[in-house]
């Protein structure tokens, strides 16, 4: 039976929540990885750890089969690839910052001004779309400190909480890409069947994120305006309880709906709310 190859970042921002998603799969395997390969003991597949930069060429060039890296790699390296999954985690953009006493205001205030990054392929693409011409200095990190040491009157780089900015007396100036992980596989590679069973373990892993299993005793009475509430996945389970006029109700709410609808349902009767955690919700319609 043949072995598939995923690659995952070998250790920085995207490491621990791609060992995380891969072991909520279900995936079996040590994370050591001083030897850079782990086998994954129930299922065929191996986990190759390596520098981010390099996995969207892995993948392209059928090295790995599949990969786990921030969009803003994927864009840079320019590689064809094909974006199996959408993963919710690494979400960050890509945004351009001046220095706060800096004199320039709009867009056309960068032509002929130097602008430091280590996306000289993504900010290229996006001078040209909007007709400016700066000089575009690549450097390979700590990006946001080349302006306090004159080397370019802007940045081009990452940008999460906007903490690194702030702290080297930078403010964000325009957006450039938003990013988050995507699994990535190489062309035609998501027709195999064992891809497909890995991306549908993957989904059902990020179909139960953010949800909680709500269970409930109401009234009889009160299951119109319960039911208006909670839709549910398809819609809730209404089951008798022993005592008569009572039921009780199983369903699914997401997580940031949940302190206005627990109160909304005790207003409407409801009792002994019991709220779970779920692992994973497999069968999407
Ligand atoms: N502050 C952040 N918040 C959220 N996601 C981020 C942040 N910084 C980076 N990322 C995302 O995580 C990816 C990996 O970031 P990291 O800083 O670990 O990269 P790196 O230093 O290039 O790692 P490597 O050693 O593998 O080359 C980035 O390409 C981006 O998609
Ligand atoms: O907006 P913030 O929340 O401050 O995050 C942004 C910073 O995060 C990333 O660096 P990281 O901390 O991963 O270090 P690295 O550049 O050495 O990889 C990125 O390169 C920025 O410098
Ligand atoms: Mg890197």
């Amino acid at each position: 039976m043949k072995t598939l190859k995923i690659a995952i970042q070998k250790s920085g921002r995207l490491n621990e929540k791609s060992v995380e998603l891969l072991k909520n799969c279900g995936l079996n395997f040590e994370n050591y990885k001083s030897s850079l390969i782990a086998p994954v003991s129930n299922f065929p597949l191996e986990i190759l750890f390596l520098r981010d930069d390099d996995i969207p060429e892995y993948v392209q060039d059928g090295i790995a089969d599949l990969g786990i890296v921030g969009e803003n790699v994927i864009e840079e390296t320019e590689v064809q690839v094909k974006y199996l999954q959408e993963l919710g985690f690494g979400k960050c953009s890509l945004k351009l910052a001046i220095t706060n006493n800096s004199e320039i205001t709009d867009l056309s205030g960068l032509n002929g001004k130097s602008i430091a990054t280590s996306y000289p392929v993504i900010l290229g693409k996006f001078l040209q779309k909007n007709g400016i011409s700066s000089d575009i200095r690549t450097i390979s990190g700590s990006v946001e400190i080349a302006p306090g040491l004159g080397l370019s009157d802007a940045i081009c780089d990452i940008v999460s909480t906007g903490g690194t900015l702030k702290s080297n007396g930078l403010k964000p100036f325009a957006d450039v890409m938003s990013s988050q992980a995507i699994l990535i596989g190489r062309e035609g590679i998501e027709q195999d069947d064992l891809v497909q069973e890995l991306i549908q373990r993957i989904q059902s892993v990020l179909d139960a994120k953010d949800k909680k299993y709500v269970v409930m005793n109401a009234p009889k009475d009160s299951l119109p305006g319960i039911l208006e509430l909670l839709p549910g996945i398809k819609s809730p389970s209404v089951v008798p309880l022993a005592e008569e006029g009572w039921v009780a109700v199983h369903t699914v709410i997401e997580e940031r709906d949940f302190w206005t609808k627990i109160s909304q349902l005790r207003k409407l009767g409801a009792q002994g709310i019991l709220v779970m955690p779920i692992e994973k919700i497999c069968g999407r319609p």
